[in-house]
């Protein structure tokens, strides 16, 4: 068995982590870290993971995060690039679902998440773990950045026709809607029931921190210059990202339902619908793909382009373990076999 440590187990991708890693065989579960619930069970505090589940939070501890495999940290940002150097010279490798790992510039991190990075060359080493793009670099990898929710939709929604050259990369657009567990299960009061419930609203529309994670994606996807619009909304729903993408076609007759599906033909995750579909996050919940269609505009000359996801599972914890997976040489489909829940 591959020994595993989770630090952040209470929080909601710590919380995916253990539902989805309770599905796979080769995995045990045995550091759980939480600082405010040392000592409680974590099928007490989710009791969905009763019977599947007997690990019992403990406040984090270098020693036993150190004789783990892998780590996975599900923390705010500012915590993994603290902890991981020690790990990753413990022989330990390192799965970050925060923004610790995924900008490559020190300095744009800093900009965007105000902190000094203190571990410059690992980040340095570190490598984006989106699959469908980087497959090769995270089966070598010590330490993974996993991509940020908004990011995932994003990039898989946009990268078929920026890697063939088929669009105007000055000027996308990604309008993009996000369930409220993407804020996490610390106490909140946007995320409370009546300020999020029977409402819908922008935010960050000046600047959101997943702006440059999402443009350095899309840079290399183009290799050139890109320039994105982003705004992010929050939808009265748990679970789930939806993002339309709007991009001019510098080219026409160009058959994007074959671009789409050649693109992502064989990617165990990515679902291209059949054409003229729409996706709903519904079709997404709880599992590990991302759902795209890709539609012309009547004008003729706007692609449209709908990307779903759930964010804590493609979005956050699936994902991390389908990086893990191929970190191990195992299938990458590993844990992560069932499909979105109906309804
Ligand atoms: N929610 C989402 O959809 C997505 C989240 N992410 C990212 O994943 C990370 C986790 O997100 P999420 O699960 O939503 O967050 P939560 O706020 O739900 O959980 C955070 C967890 O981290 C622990 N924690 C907080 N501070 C520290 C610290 N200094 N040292 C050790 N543990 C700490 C908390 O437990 P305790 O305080 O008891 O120690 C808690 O278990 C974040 O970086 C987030 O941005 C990425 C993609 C999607
Ligand atoms: C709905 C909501 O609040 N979503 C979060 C996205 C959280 C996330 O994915 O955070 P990181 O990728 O930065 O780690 C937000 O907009 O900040």
């Amino acid at each position: 068995m591959i020994k595993v440590g989770i630090v952040g187990g209470t929080g909601y991708t710590g919380a995916e982590l253990l539902r989805l890693l309770a599905g796979h065989r080769e995995v045990a579960v045995t550091t759980l870290t939480s600082r405010k619930e040392a000592g409680l069970r974590a099928d007490h505090l989710f009791p969905s993971l009763r019977g599947h589940c007997d690990a019992v939070f403990s406040a984090p501890d270098e020693a036993a995060l150190a004789a783990c495999d892998a780590v996975f940290f599900a923390t705010p940002h500012g915590t993994a690039m603290q902890m991981a150097p020690a790990l990753v010279e413990a022989g330990v490798k390192v799965i970050d679902l925060s923004a610790d790992f995924r900008l490559k510039d020190a300095a744009e991190f800093k900009r965007w998440y105000q902190l000094d990075h203190t571990a410059p060359a690992l980040l340095e080493e570190a490598v984006y773990g989106l699959p469908e793009v980087n497959r090769h670099a995270i089966s070598n990898a010590r330490v993974i950045g996993n991509p940020g929710c908004y990011p995932t939709a994003v990039q898989l929604g946009f990268l078929p026709l920026l890697e063939a050259g088929l669009i105007d990369a000055s000027q996308l657009i990604a309008d993009c809607k996000s369930g409220v567990s993407g804020a996490g299960r610390e106490a909140r009061v946007t995320s409370l029931f009546c300020e999020a419930g029977d409402n819908f609203r922008a935010y960050s529309v000046p600047g959101h921190r997943h702006l440059p994670e999402i443009q350095q994606g899309l840079r290399v996807a183009a290799d050139g210059p890109v320039s994105l619009t982003f705004v992010p909304h929050l939808t009265p729903m748990i679970r789930g990202i939806h993002a339309t993408l709007y991009a001019r076609l510098t080219q026409p007759g160009v058959d994007l339902q074959a671009l789409f599906e050649s693109r992502y033909r064989g990617e165990p995750f990515v679902d291209v619908l059949p054409a003229g579909d729409h996706p709903e996050t519904r079709s997404v919940r709880g599992g590990n793909q991302c759902r795209i269609a890709v539609h012309l505009a009547p004008d003729g000359q706007t692609v449209v382009v709908l990307s779903v996801i759930d964010n804590l599972v493609k979005g956050a914890s699936g994902q991390a373990i389908q990086c893990f997976n191929l970190m191990f040489g195992l299938p990458e489909t590993a844990g992560l076999d069932a499909p979105g829940m109906t309804p």
